[in-house]
């Protein structure tokens, strides 16, 4: 009877340690948690956070960075509902280990020891609304999440997500300058999900297999500012004046697309998730040192007279190492140039003048 009891212990506490419960795995709750799980923090890699994780693209998004190999850390920050997403995503048997943060009272310890954070946190477009009109809100929700970065990891990698882009890019530098932490070679608009759009419809229309070709798309993410590069497509094609208008319509209005589709419930969610975690990929790659990590960002840049844009960027140890140049552009091209610039400088200035007001 005794030696059936203490059997009955023993096996209690091996699953005790082995299967925390879901809240044991949220930050501040008692009892054992992740720090004590014997498992916790052997494997290498790099330790990454998602804020916003409970969202259309958190969520998503969480689940496929905890199937990447490179990620041994994953923290899922949000000011809701993070302990269901945290225990769904923690029971997937890959190697990263899963907490989740509740709140602004946890954002710091979200933050502390990241090498690279991802931001899909804010708010989303509905039908009839431009990026900037998201502006408002999520200005603010850039600042403050920016601010705990500077605070508890400033030299992370920063992939921002949230829209409009074109304006949360120049947001978070002007705080990070604020703070005495800024590396301009450490922050990164994520314009991927363009670049994907791109290569899915020029597929289309060459009969292509999408996974073969490569369209530079540069400028920043709304509207005319999204200039996909259709003269420098890889493998080299000739696209007639119609076949260029169209393709070039699409890809600018790729995230309208989606919008009136979902029709009042939200943007690109899924293929956002997909571009956000091969584009957080190849940041980790270069991060790891791997050669030819190359990529289109929204960055600090010197290709135009304009102090961001997006073009094709060597990823390496430190971010970005190498930022191209725009490369020959033809007349249509050089049309769509000026307007993405004019739209762009309005952009950037909105962004900067919000912090520096
Ligand atoms: N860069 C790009 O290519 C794309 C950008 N986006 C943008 O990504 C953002 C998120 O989109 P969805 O995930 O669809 O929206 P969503 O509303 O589904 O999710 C946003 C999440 O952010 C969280 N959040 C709000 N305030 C926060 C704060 N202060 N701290 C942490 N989390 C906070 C919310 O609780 C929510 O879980 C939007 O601004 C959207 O426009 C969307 C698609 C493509
Ligand atoms: O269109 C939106 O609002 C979301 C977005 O940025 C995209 O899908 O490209």
């Amino acid at each position: 009877m005794q030696r059936r009891a203490d059997i009955n212990q023993r096996i209690a506490r091996i699953s005790a340690h082995l299967c925390p419960s879901s809240n044991s795995q949220m930050e501040g709750s008692s009892g054992l948690g992740m720090s004590n799980c014997r498992a916790k923090g052997g494997s290498p890699g790099f330790k990454v956070a998602i804020l916003g994780a409970a969202g259309g693209i958190g969520q998503p998004l969480a689940l496929l960075m905890k199937m990447n190999p490179l990620v041994s850390v994953l923290h899922l920050y949000d000011v809701v509902n993070t302990p269901g997403v945290t225990s769904d995503i923690s029971h997937m048997d890959t190697g990263a280990v899963v907490r989740g943060f509740l709140g602004p009272q946890q954002l710091e310890n979200a933050l502390t020891g990241m090498d690279l954070v991802v931001i899909p946190a804010g708010v989303p477009r509905k039908p009839g609304m431009t990026r900037d009109d998201l502006f408002n809100i999520n200005a603010g929700i850039v600042k403050t999440l920016c601010e705990g970065i500077a605070k508890c990891c400033p030299k992370a990698i920063v992939n921002v997500i949230s829209n409009p882009v074109n304006s949360t890019v120049p947001i978070a530098a002007e705080v990070f300058k604020r703070a005495g932490t800024y590396d301009p070679k450490r922050l990164l608009g994520v314009t991927k999900l363009d670049v994907v759009r791109a290569n899915t419809f020029v597929a289309e229309v060459l009969g292509l297999d999408p996974r073969e070709v490569d369209v530079p798309v540069v400028g920043g993410h709304a509207g005319v500012t999204i200039l996909p590069l259709l003269s420098q497509v890889k493998p080299p094609c000739s696209l007639s004046p119609e076949e260029t208008e169209y393709l070039t319509s699409r890809i600018q209005n790729g995230g309208t697309e989606v919008v009136e589709a979902k029709a009042g419930a939200g943007s690109a969610t899924l293929s956002m998730a997909y571009a956000a975690v091969k584009f957080a990929d190849a940041c980790l790659r270069g991060l790891r040192g791997d050669a030819g990590v190359v990529e289109c960002a929204y960055v600090s840049s010197q290709v135009t007279e304009l102090p961001f844009f997006a073009t094709k960027v060597l990823l390496g140890r430190n971010g970005v190492e190498e930022i191209y140049s725009l490369g020959p552009l033809n007349e249509y091209e050089r049309a769509g140039l000026n307007k993405a610039k004019e739209e762009l400088a309005a952009s950037i200035q909105k962004g900067v003048t919000f912090i520096r007001k």
